[in-house]
């Protein structure tokens, strides 16, 4: 479990742009809301270790962690290979664990930049995904991502909420931003928001449709990309998915017409923590 301790920030003579924030973090998603200039990249730096706060605590930071920034560094002269390689080493990852690992996140996120090239010369949904390679390389127990799904495609959403699943199932806190609204549709994800610096408590519990599908697997690519499906895997025939309850009816008639058969519908409720 971590703890923010009556964290405040100030940069510089400024206000403060996070005043007293109490939180704990425990296994699961956690996304923080709020407007614009609320404090929210401010409160995932302090959380990731990457700023120190002006005052208060955060404790119980599980090792290691994983950061996707809001920006990526623009510019990068680095091809995504040596980049990939330099952050591994700095985990002290194996070489061959490393590559492994590096190559599948990138074939899962359907990475399909130039990857000898600068990372300067990427694409920007290209740019993310190599952004969040790099943060899960290492299976990392505190995952800090600040708007990850921006800039990638339909189908990449898709595959980094089921990353995230996975890495939430592994037993990992991740402590997310997202104005696209993909986060708070994740199973069991708690929100809490931030007005001006203050962290509001309270949670919306989310609702979420369990969906499984026989006849279905070859279509699992379609089926991926339609709105609100937060997962969707496949063994077999059947696929099995996850879509957020506004956009079932759509997937259920979808699913119809490209001939699959539902073998049952059920309603999760992604209960508040
Ligand atoms: N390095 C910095 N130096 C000075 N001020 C900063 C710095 N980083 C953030 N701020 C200020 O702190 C406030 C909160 O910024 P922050 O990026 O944490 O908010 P946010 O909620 O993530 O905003 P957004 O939704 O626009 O990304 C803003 O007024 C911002 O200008």
């Amino acid at each position: 479990m971590i703890t923010v301790e009556r964290v405040s920030k100030r940069y510089g003579r400024g206000a403060p742009v996070l005043s007293e924030v109490d939180l704990t973090l425990e296994p699961g998603v956690t996304v923080i809301t709020g407007g614009n200039g609320s404090g929210k990249s401010t409160l995932l730096r302090i959380v990731s270790g990457t700023t120190a706060p002006t005052s208060g605590r955060v404790g119980g930071v599980p090792k290691p962690v994983g950061y996707v920034p809001e920006r990526f560094p623009a510019g990068m002269r680095l091809s995504t290979d040596d980049y990939l390689r330099h952050m591994a080493a700095i985990r002290r990852l194996p070489t061959d664990v490393a590559r492994a690992r590096a190559a599948e996140l990138l074939a899962r996120l359907a990475f399909h930049g130039e990857s000898t090239a600068p990372m300067a010369t990427l694409s920007k949904g290209n740019t993310q995904k190599v952004a969040i390679a790099q943060a899960l390389l290492a299976e990392p127990a505190l995952l800090v991502l600040d708007e990850p799904w921006s800039g990638l495609d339909d189908a990449a959403a898709v595959v980094l909420g089921e990353l995230l699943g996975e890495a939430v199932d592994g037993g990992a806190v991740a402590l997310v931003t997202d104005h696209l609204g993909h986060a708070r549709r994740l199973p069991g994800a708690c929100l809490v928001q931030l007005r001006a610096g203050v962290l509001q408590p309270g949670a919306a519990p989310n609702s979420l449709v369990s969906i499984e599908l026989d006849r279905a697997a070859d279509h699992l690519d379609l089926l991926r990309a339609m709105p609100g499906v937060v997962r969707a895997t496949a063994a077999g025939t059947r696929v099995s998915a996850v879509a957020a309850r506004e956009h079932s009816d759509g997937l259920l008639a979808e699913a119809l017409r490209l001939g699959c058969s539902v073998r049952g519908v059920r309603l999760q409720s992604g209960a508040a923590r």
